[in-house]
């Protein structure tokens, strides 16, 4: 085990462990904690990897004590990761301030706008530094897949465009996924990368896919009671409209009854860490 992770707690859960770790963050520039579930076949091997990338207002605790994924992962010998969603305790103005801005609300994306981009690079963190860190610490075969809820689905999807080829697969739960185009985006956007909308583009699912399409195909499941989805925030429609225009394969279902909670990510994670397992070859 390398110096640089600190265990913070370990729990036993379906045969696999539950460990968080704390690591000082050379990208952020501050101390972080993320947390990895261990299915108990990486006690005899090498195994696959799902990124879970989390909403607003979360740890990377949320996901692992909310939505269910031990079992199934135990069974698939998935091994699941879960960053935290901002850096934390940066002193920077205004950190605390909002539920949708600074802490607990990163967006998964680089910063360039002073003073945030001393620390707010979440993009590099999660698609760079944490990746390094887990694979040379941990039974992991290289293999990896990505998901996520809200603000962390637009993560996932971000993550993936960005990065063609280099995820098995790619879905997410109730995405954000044009901010560029919605409040919590656009409050996100201009106060990390400024008022020049053509940058934000550049994190934005929609105008991704719009510039340059996807080869690989993305599943969404969307309650169709989600506060959210009635305020504008996650715009399906739009991924719809530019999935179709792209020839990308976009898998939505609009989940009746179901609004943005955990309650609704536990009814539905099994289906998608078998959808991720099909596709990383377990
Ligand atoms: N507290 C806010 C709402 C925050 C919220 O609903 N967060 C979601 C993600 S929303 C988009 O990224 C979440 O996952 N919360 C954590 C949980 O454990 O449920 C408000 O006051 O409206």
């Amino acid at each position: 085990m390398s110096e640089a992770l600190e265990l913070v707690s370990a729990t036993k859960s379906f045969g696999g462990w539950l460990k968080r770790y704390r690591h000082q963050s050379r990208t952020l520039g501050c101390e972080m904690i993320f947390a990895i579930y261990l299915p108990p076949q990486a006690q005899d091997g090498t195994v696959p990897l799902l990124w879970w990338l989390s909403g607003l207002t979360c740890t990377d605790e949320n996901f692992m004590q909310k939505a269910g994924a031990h079992r199934v992962a135990a069974e698939l010998g998935m091994a699941i990761v879960c960053p935290d969603t901002s850096p934390r305790g940066t002193e920077l103005p205004g950190e605390d301030e909002s539920y949708d801005f600074g802490s607990g609300a990163g967006f998964y994306i680089n910063a360039t706008r002073e003073p945030w981009s001393r620390h707010y690079h979440m993009y590099d963190y999660v698609t760079r530094e944490l990746p390094e860190l887990v694979q040379a610490n941990f039974p992991l075969n290289g293999q990896e897949s990505i998901s996520g809820h809200s603000m962390g689905g637009h993560g996932a999807f971000i993550c993936a465009l960005k990065n063609p080829g280099r995820y098995a697969s790619v879905s997410a739960f109730a995405p954000i996924a044009n901010p560029v185009n919605c409040p919590w985006g656009e409050k996100a956007f201009s106060g990390y990368l400024g008022e020049d909308r053509d940058q934000w583009k550049n994190w934005d699912t929609v105008e991704l896919i719009r510039a340059h399409g996807f080869d690989q195909g993305l599943l969404v499941d969307q309650g169709d009671a989600d506060n959210f989805l009635k305020d504008g925030q996650l715009r399906p429609e739009a991924l719809e409209e530019a999935c179709a225009a792209a020839g990308v394969q976009l898998t939505l279902r609009l989940q009746p009854g179901y609004d943005h909670s955990y309650f609704f990510i536990a009814t539905f994670i099994e289906d998608h860490l078998r959808y991720h397992a099909r596709h990383l070859g377990v």
